[in-house]
């Protein structure tokens, strides 16, 4: 017989199905009430009724589960003291979209050595949201590979769609039917009008495949997500974090008929990928704040224990503890000052003014 299909393809591993990977790792009761309480305050955030600052903050990407679980206990303490400004969510990302190829995050390969042992970065991911959940942190995380939700998404209170899968129909979709709110973060090119059509599409119903719980493919079909935003992370060597880039950004929300809130990613092209500027980026949307602007109502940190990033090493036992993989990140003792300085502007204004 002359094989015309998976030429290129080496091999195909059946794994374990979303519901049975639930019932290694379950998500407690407790745990449910808190995420569901935790979207609730992340939507009403954005639609003005909680005039906190929503600040999605942590590693650019998760390689040791154990200084993420360190990271997040440090973090839910602040989080904790500064709660009546500031709403502390935890970046919590598995999956990296790269600009060519490069590590993929803990998900596709947890042993960082090229194995792709993908179940077991399902069941290591799984483990760690349950324990960050416990610690009463929100997560947010990216949703990249259209099949984790299904494994991952009970626990995730934020999602990002990133510059590169903004413009995706199957991201798109995939963000009409997840249960949290989501931020389309604007073109590597700078593009904001990809985000405003992801929003739009993502706010109505699709019809697509995917898996259900026991992992079978089915037609998934979605109600809409009114719960969606755009991410502003600046483009091609280009921030678009200043007034006139969130003037520019309202008056486009403002024309497509889209609900007019703006997150700030301080990393990224915003501040030239130099990790250290992200506290020019943060005190300026502070400052925009604290002048009256009213469609501000998040900000995103890259933050890890320690600070900048490392090359992956060939023997994993050889990287440093805490330090990022990916993007390079402010340290620890950056982000808490970072953290308590926002916290004490938006206090002494009173908090952030809403419409
Ligand atoms: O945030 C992470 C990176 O900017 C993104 O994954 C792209 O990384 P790369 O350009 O190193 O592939
Ligand atoms: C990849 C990321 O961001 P962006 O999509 O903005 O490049 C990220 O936040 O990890």
């Amino acid at each position: 017989m002359i094989r015309t299909n998976n030429l290129n393809v080496s091999r195909l591993t059946p794994i374990i199905a979303p519901a049975d990977l639930k019932q290694v790792f379950p998500l407690s009761d407790e745990g449910a009430a808190f995420v569901t309480q935790s979207r609730q305050h992340i939507r009403n955030i954005l639609n003005g009724k909680d005039n906190r600052l929503m600040a999605v903050v942590g590693p650019c990407s998760i390689h040791d589960p154990q200084a993420a679980l360190d990271y997040a206990r440090k973090l839910a303490k602040v989080a904790h003291e500064l709660r009546d400004q500031i709403l502390i969510v935890m970046r919590v990302y598995f999956e990296k979209p790269r600009t060519t190829i490069g590590w993929k995050g803990l998900i596709n390969d947890p042993d960082l050595n090229g194995t792709h042992q993908i179940s077991k970065g399902l069941g290591v991911a799984r483990q760690l949201l349950c324990d960050i959940t416990e610690l009463e942190l929100p997560v947010a995380t990216e949703m990249l590979d259209p099949i984790t939700p299904q494994y991952l998404s009970d626990m995730v209170c934020w999602g990002a769609i990133g510059a590169r899968t903004t413009e995706s129909q199957p991201h798109r979709e995939m963000a009409s039917g997840l249960s949290f709110p989501v931020g389309f973060k604007n073109g590597t090119d700078g593009s904001l009008q990809i985000a405003i059509d992801a929003m739009r599409s993502a706010l109505h119903s699709h019809s697509f495949l995917g898996i259900n719980h026991e992992g079978r493919t089915s037609i998934v079909q979605t109600t809409g997500n009114p719960w969606v935003h755009i991410v502003l992370r600046g483009g091609n060597e280009r921030p678009n974090y200043h007034p006139e880039d969130i003037s520019q950004t309202e008056e486009l929300l403002n024309t497509a008929g889209l609900s007019r809130t703006v997150m700030v990613d301080c990393s990224h092209a915003n501040s030239y990928k130099d990790h250290e500027r992200q506290e020019e980026v943060l005190g300026s949307v502070i400052e925009q704040i604290c002048n009256g602007n009213t469609s501000i109502s998040g900000i995103m940190l890259e933050s890890n224990l320690e600070s900048g990033n490392q090359a992956l090493a060939p023997c994993p036992s050889q990287l440093s503890y805490g330090v990022s993989i990916t993007d390079k990140c402010i340290d620890w003792p950056t982000t808490e000052r970072l953290l308590r300085q926002a916290h004490g502007e938006l206090s002494r204004v009173g908090g952030r003014k809403t419409i």
